[in-house]
């Protein structure tokens, strides 16, 4: 089973309060959603492959690391995953961005996808598939499985949501036993489809469409 991993840093705890109000408006939710994704895959990438490396510096030699290169791919489930990826590429400026659409029918919840592009040697990359909410898990299922329909390698894969709740964890951990989620909370439950206390639609509270 993949792990589920909360992020409980306290600068992350902070900006989550501030996006979690109903009354921060669109342009702070953009700002701190992204200052968030920065923090996440800080930490989320943590096990990326280092090779050593000599480098002359003014007083000598330092047997110093960096990335090996292992190619990384950020993929946003759209709507509301595209606010999370120039926090990524901020941390992460050579990956590549592929885009998965996606949105959940209103009444049944069910995910429908309208558009996929991703980089062609996706078999070969680190992949973050980023959204900032994980609720019945229908739609990151979708995902995950259109991924590895084009070549993703799922032990290559991690999720990093903002909120999850325990339904969808439950869900994507046992259709896609290997991948491991991110998530900076766990919340309570859903309700009609949405994460109580959540912060609302994401998608909405980003692009300012409600
Ligand atoms: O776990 P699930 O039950 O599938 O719900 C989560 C999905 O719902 C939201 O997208 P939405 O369908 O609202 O599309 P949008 O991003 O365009 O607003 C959210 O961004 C996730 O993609
Ligand atoms: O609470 C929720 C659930 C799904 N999508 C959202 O944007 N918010
Ligand atoms: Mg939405």
């Amino acid at each position: 089973m993949g792990e589920f991993h909360v992020m409980d840093h306290p600068l992350i705890q902070h900006k989550l309060s501030i996006i979690r109000d109903k009354n921060c408006g669109t342009r702070e939710f953009r700002e701190v959603v992204n200052e968030i994704a920065s923090l996440m895959v800080f930490e989320v990438a943590r096990d990326m492959p280092l090779k050593d490396v000599e480098v002359e510096t003014p007083e000598g030699t330092a047997h110093a690391k960096k990335l090996a290169g292992k190619k990384v791919a950020v993929v946003p489930i759209l709507r509301a995953g595209i606010g999370m990826v120039d926090g990524v590429l901020d941390l992460i400026p050579t990956a590549k961005v592929g885009h998965i659409g996606m949105y959940r029918d209103e009444k049944t919840f069910q995910p429908h996808e309208y558009f996929l592009k991703l980089p062609s040697d996706i078999g070969e990359r680190q992949i973050f598939v980023v959204d900032p909410m994980l609720a019945t898990g229908g739609s990151a299922i979708m995902a995950l499985d259109a991924l590895k329909k084009h070549g993703a390698n799922p032990k290559n894969i991690k999720f990093v949501c903002l909120v999850a709740a325990p339904e969808g964890v439950k869900a994507v951990q046992k259709a896609e036993p290997d991948v491991d989620i991110y998530a900076a909370a766990l919340d309570d439950h859903l309700d009609h489809g949405y994460i109580v206390p959540g912060l609302g639609d994401a998608g909405d509270r980003l692009f300012g469409t409600k």
